[in-house]
C-alpha cells in the first residue's frame, strides 16, 4: 500500500492531441515546441538561462519516451539514462475543456461528461442581466472589462480607474470562468474574497466552472503587479473524486498548493499553500515526510502556468523546468519501499502558441514505484492515473479509468 504522490507541472502538454483540430490547437506542443525554442538558441535570456533544455531527471525517469508516445515523434532533448524503476506514458483527456479543473478532476478518476458553461469573447462578454445582478448584490458602482483578456493586460488597461472608481476589473477567457481583478489595498483583499463568493452564486445557474480572484498591488499602471493571493471558487466535483474515495476510509489527502481551491475543498485534509513553484516544492517535500501508509499528496505547480504558460514565455518556462528538475532528486530521495509518484499535467499552454490561453494537449505520465515499469502506453484518459493510485493505496476500483496495474496484468 505504501504512499502516493502526485505532481502536477500545471500546463505542462506534450503535444498530440487527437481532438486538437477542434480547439485551434493542432500541431500545439507545450514540452515540444520549448525543447526546440532551446535547442535552436531561441530562449537564451541573459541572467536566467542558455542552451538546450536540461532537464535529465524527467528524461531519466522517461520524459523522452511519453513524448514520443504522445506524438510518434522523438524530441531530441539530449538524450536520457532511463531509470530501470521508473514509467512512462502520455495520456489523452476525454473531458471537453481544456481547463484545470476538468484536468484535475479526471486525473482524479471523474471525467467531466458534461459541458461548463463559457462567455462569448464579444464586449460585454458578460449577460446584461448577469452584470446587473454582480453590480447590485456584490454592492459596487459598476464593474469594468467585462471581455476575454488576459490578466495582466487588463490591469495594465483598467487598474487606474479601478482605484479611482472602487469598480472591480471582471473579464473572462476561453475557460469557464469569471475572473475578477481587484486591488487588495483600495479595494481590499478580504473584500474581494466575499465579493467572489457572491459572483459564484451568481454564475452558478451558468455553469461556470470557476470565479477567481485576481488581487494586485501598485499605484500606476506601469507597476501594478498580481500577488499570490489568487483564490479559486470552483463548483464542487458532481461525483465523488480519488480524494473522496481516500478521506471516505480514513486517509489522509495532503493539498499542496492550489489542489484544495479546485476540488472547492471536497475531499481534502489539509492544504499547504506556497508562493511559488520553489516554495511550492519545499511544502511538497514537507508533506513527503508527513505522508502515512495509505496517503495521498496532490500537488500542484502552478507558475509553469500562469507566469509562463500564459504569458508567452518561453524562456522563463524552460527556465521554470529545469529549476523544478534539479529539485527532482530531492524528492526521490523521500520515497520509501512501496510508493508511488507520479509526475504529470492538467492540460497544455504552449508558449510559443498564439493567443495567450490553453492548449489541447496530451499529458506526460512518468514516475516510478513498485509493480509496474516501463512503457505504460498511451492512456485513453487521464482518469487511469487516478485509478492507478486507486489501487495502489488499496481502494476498490471506481467507475472512471484503468489502473496501469489491471492493464498490464499486475496488481499493486
Ligand atoms: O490571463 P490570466 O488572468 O492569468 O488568466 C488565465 O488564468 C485563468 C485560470 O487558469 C485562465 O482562464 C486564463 O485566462
Ligand atoms: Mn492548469
Ligand atoms: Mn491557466
Amino acid at each position: 500500500m505504501a504512499r502516493a504522490f502526485l505532481f502536477v507541472l500545471d500546463s505542462f502538454g506534450i503535444g498530440g492531441a487527437a481532438d486538437a483540430e477542434r480547439y485551434g490547437d493542432t500541431g500545439s506542443n507545450t514540452f515540444g515546441h520549448i525543447a526546440r525554442a532551446c535547442a535552436e538558441g531561441r530562449a537564451d535570456r541573459e541572467g536566467l538561462r542558455k542552451g538546450p533544455l536540461f532537464v535529465p531527471n524527467m528524461l531519466s525517469l522517461g520524459l523522452g519516451h511519453a513524448a514520443k508516445t504522445a506524438t510518434g515523434f522523438s524530441i531530441d532533448s539530449g538524450g536520457e539514462a532511463h531509470l530501470a524503476s521508473a514509467f512512462h506514458g502520455a495520456a489523452q483527456e476525454i473531458s471537453s475543456g481544456k481547463d484545470t479543473p476538468s484536468g484535475h478532476w479526471e486525473i482524479a478518476a471523474l471525467p467531466v461528461r458534461f459541458d461548463w458553461g463559457y462567455f462569448p469573447d464579444t464586449v460585454p462578454a458578460f449577460p446584461a442581466e448577469l452584470t446587473e445582478a454582480i453590480i447590485r448584490e456584490g454592492e459596487v458602482p459598476g464593474i469594468l472589462g467585462n471581455r476575454h483578456a488576459p490578466g495582466t493586460e487588463i490591469i495594465e488597461r483598467f487598474g487606474e480607474e479601478h482605484i479611482r472608481t472602487g469598480k472591480p476589473i471582471c473579464y473572462t477567457s476561453v475557460d469557464s470562468v469569471l475572473q475578477i481583478a481587484a486591488h487588495e489595498v483600495h479595494f481590499g483583499l478580504e473584500r474581494l474574497y466575499e465579493f467572489c463568493k457572491v459572483v459564484r452564486r451568481l454564475v452558478d445557474p451558468l455553469n461556470i466552472g470557476r470565479v477567481i480572484a485576481r488581487p494586485f498591488i501598485g499605484e500606476t499602471a506601469a507597476s501594478f503587479e498580481r500577488t499570490h493571493n489568487r483564490r479559486d471558487y470552483s463548483v464542487p466535483p458532481p461525483e465523488p473524486t480519488l480524494l473522496d474515495r481516500l478521506t471516505a476510509r480514513g486517509s489522509r489527502v495532503i493539498a499542496v498548493g492550489k489542489i484544495g481551491d479546485i476540488f472547492a475543498h471536497r475531499g481534502i485534509s489539509e492544504v499547504r499553500k506556497a508562493a511559488g513553484n520553489m516554495a511550492m516544492f519545499d511544502k511538497a517535500l514537507g508533506a513527503m515526510a508527513d505522508a502515512g501508509d495509505g496517503d495521498l499528496v496532490f500537488a500542484n505547480f502552478v507558475d509553469f502556468d500562469t507566469e509562463f504558460g500564459h504569458r508567452r514565455d518561453v524562456a522563463g518556462y524552460a527556465a521554470a523546468l529545469e529549476a523544478f528538475d534539479r529539485r527532482l532528486p530531492e524528492a526521490l530521495a523521500r520515497l520509501r519501499q512501496g510508493d508511488l509518484l507520479i509526475l504529470t499535467a492538467d492540460h497544455g499552454n504552449d508558449p510559443t502558441w498564439h493567443g495567450t490561453d490553453h492548449t489541447r494537449e496530451r499529458i506526460p505520465v512518468i514516475g516510478t514505484g513498485p509493480g509496474f515499469g516501463g512503457d505504460i502506453g498511451l492512456r485513453t484518459t487521464f482518469a487511469d492515473i487516478g485509478e492507478t493510485v486507486a489501487e495502489h493505496l488499496g481502494l476498490a476500483r471506481g467507475r472512471h479509468g484503468t489502473s496501469f496495474y489491471e492493464s498490464i496484468g499486475g496488481h499493486a
